[in-house]
């Protein structure tokens, strides 16, 4: 039986870590870490995550500012907002939630908001930075992705990656990620021939092509670890929603082990977020010397020593 990674458990055991940092910095006559999110449009599955991203933020102690906008919105508007939370010195991070209206232009929006306070790691100097193995902020859902992954398997040294998809947001960074591990990558997407055939020798896939059930039992290598990234809402003949991932999880008993959807990836998003935001405070008010400097501390993945068992 392929064991159940238990993505909310290490989120826990992470947000725990980000309290005790946030009791810190209070204790050392610091303001709270400040993060300000904000959100254009009425898109439901945005409304529900910010819901859940401001909620997480008060139980480790950041103190959360939420930013609604009207769908339409102009980009002029949405720039100004950010150049003033730019400017905020309570605002330590800044999160736009993606994907955004269509009169805006994504990138110029993401490209506008400090790198110091770019807790998503969206802007093009920490995907510089991550490129290039300096640190800088890691986006959330690639460092869950990398600590889910090390919660079973420590050593990614010549292992055998496969990421299916090449999103700027997943893709492109779990795949530098693991690089930098010294694992073998292979980035792979939906238009990918031979797919099945690429997995099938895989030691870890990480699937966040928004496919669901893509990945069929037969691709799966007895033993590989499976992240599933995807998130698909279904209506079942009961009229009840429910979540697919990318990864036909029924098929899958013979991996060493499988993240669940929900309760795999999503939750160690929104904990890294945090982790990520306490990260920001502190570069920027106890001047880190180079934000580049601090890659070693910084994914906190050191909770992975070596040997220690995964709770799951
Ligand atoms: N600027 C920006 N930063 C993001 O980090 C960002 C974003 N935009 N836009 C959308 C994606 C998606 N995302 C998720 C966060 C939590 C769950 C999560 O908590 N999922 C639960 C289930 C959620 C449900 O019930 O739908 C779980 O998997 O257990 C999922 C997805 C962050 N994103």
């Amino acid at each position: 039986m392929a064991q159940i990674i238990d993505g909310r458990a290490i989120a826990r055991q992470l947000d725990e870590r980000t309290t005790a940092e946030v009791d810190a910095m209070l204790a050392a006559g610091h303001p709270a870490p400040g993060l300000a999110v904000v959100l254009v449009g009425e898109d439901g599955a945005s409304q529900v995550y910010v819901r859940r991203k401001i909620k997480a933020c008060e139980k480790v102690g950041i103190r959360s500012m939420e930013h609604r906008l009207p769908a339409g919105t102009p980009q002029a508007d949405l720039c100004a907002l950010i150049k003033r939370l730019n400017n905020d010195d309570s605002v330590h991070g800044i999160l736009v939630q993606v994907p955004l209206p269509e009169q805006i232009d994504t990138r110029a929006v993401l490209r506008s908001i400090s790198p110091d306070k770019d807790v998503d790691g969206f802007h093009p100097v920490n995907v510089g930075r991550l490129t290039t193995g300096v640190g800088g902020i890691v986006p959330c859902t690639p460092l869950g992705i990398m600590l889910l992954i090390e919660s079973v398997l420590p050593d990614l040294k010549g292992k055998d990656a496969v990421v299916i998809g090449k999103s700027n947001i997943v893709g492109k960074p779990v795949a530098n990620l693991l690089l930098d591990e010294e694992a073998t990558v292979t980035v792979a997407h939906i238009y990918t021939e031979n797919l099945s055939d690429i997995c099938r020798k895989a030691d870890v896939i990480v699937a966040a092509a928004g496919a669901p059930e893509l990945v069929r039992g037969w691709w799966v290598k007895p033993g590989a670890v499976l992240i599933d990234v995807g998130i698909t809402r279904k209506l079942g003949e009961d009229g009840k929603e429910t979540l697919v991932g990318d990864i036909a999880f029924n098929e899958v008993q013979h991996a060493a082990a499988v993240t669940p959807v929900p309760g795999g990836v999503g939750p160690m998003t929104i904990a890294c977020l945090l982790s990520n935001t306490v990260k920001a405070a502190r570069n920027l008010l106890e001047g880190a010397d180079d934000p580049g400097d601090d890659y070693a501390d910084a994914p906190d993945r050191s909770m992975y020593a070596k040997g220690q068992p995964a709770e799951a």
